[in-house]
């Protein structure tokens, strides 16, 4: 049964370059291995409906916290039976993006910190009512925020759908998930976190991956 592995990070951060370097070694290293990015775009309304209130429409939708996480965690409660598909045909199956993300991004916008109310009904909701699969290892691409940001904005325009969201714009705001996320690196929330830099040897990762 394969296991699941959530990199987690800043908008612009590096994790689909991070996920496609990794897929490479863990193949080399004769591992099965699958992926999935998380909001699933063009497959989910509950991701399509997020990604259209985070570019201003349905009235104050994306000014509701809670409401916005609903559906990012309603987009995993609907990709359950696809995950377990996932983990029965692979060894790894590496997620861009799970329920931390939600859990980071919440608690930044509430200005809560990582063992606050938000994060606790997150954990409660995904884990516990949806049942959705536990990470096994987590791992959180700490790359500086204005990096991030530059990339962020310089891939605006350049795919579809690709236009930065109300999240992207605030600089305050990924200064805030990133603390979080540090902070839920530190507690071992959940499962097991490693803190990555974009120079991390990939091979090495690919081991302590399959370790
Ligand atoms: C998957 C997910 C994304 N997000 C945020 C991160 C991004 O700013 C935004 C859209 O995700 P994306 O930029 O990775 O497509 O939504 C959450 O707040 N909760 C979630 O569960």
């Amino acid at each position: 049964m394969g296991e699941l592995i959530a990199l987690e990070g800043l908008d612009g951060a590096g994790k689909r370059t991070l996920t496609a370097k990794l897929v490479v070694e863990l193949e080399a290293a004769g591992a099965r291995v699958a992926t999935l990015a998380f909001p699933r775009y063009g497959e989910s309304i509950h991701a399509d409906i997020a990604a259209e209130a985070l570019r201003g429409q349905h009235g104050d939708l994306a000014a509701s916290v809670h409401g916005m996480a609903m559906l990012f965690a309603l987009d995993r409660a609907a990709a359950k039976s696809h995950l377990s598909r996932l983990c029965s045909d692979n060894d790894v199956v590496i997620l861009d993006r799970y329920v931390a993300s939600n859990a980071a991004y919440g608690a930044a916008r509430l200005r809560e910190n990582s063992d606050g109310p938000f994060v606790q009904w997150i954990e409660n909701l995904e884990f516990g009512r949806f049942r959705l699969p536990l990470p096994a290892r987590q791992m959180f691409l700490g790359v500086p925020v204005e990096l991030a940001q530059r990339r962020a904005a310089g891939r605006e325009g350049t795919e579809p759908g690709r236009e930065r969201d109300i999240f992207e714009r605030d600089g305050d705001l990924q200064r805030r998930t990133a603390n979080v996320y540090s902070a839920l690196a530190a507690a071992a929330w959940v499962s097991p976190w490693r803190v990555l830099t974009a120079t991390d040897p990939g091979a090495e990762l690919a081991q302590w991956i399959l370790g």
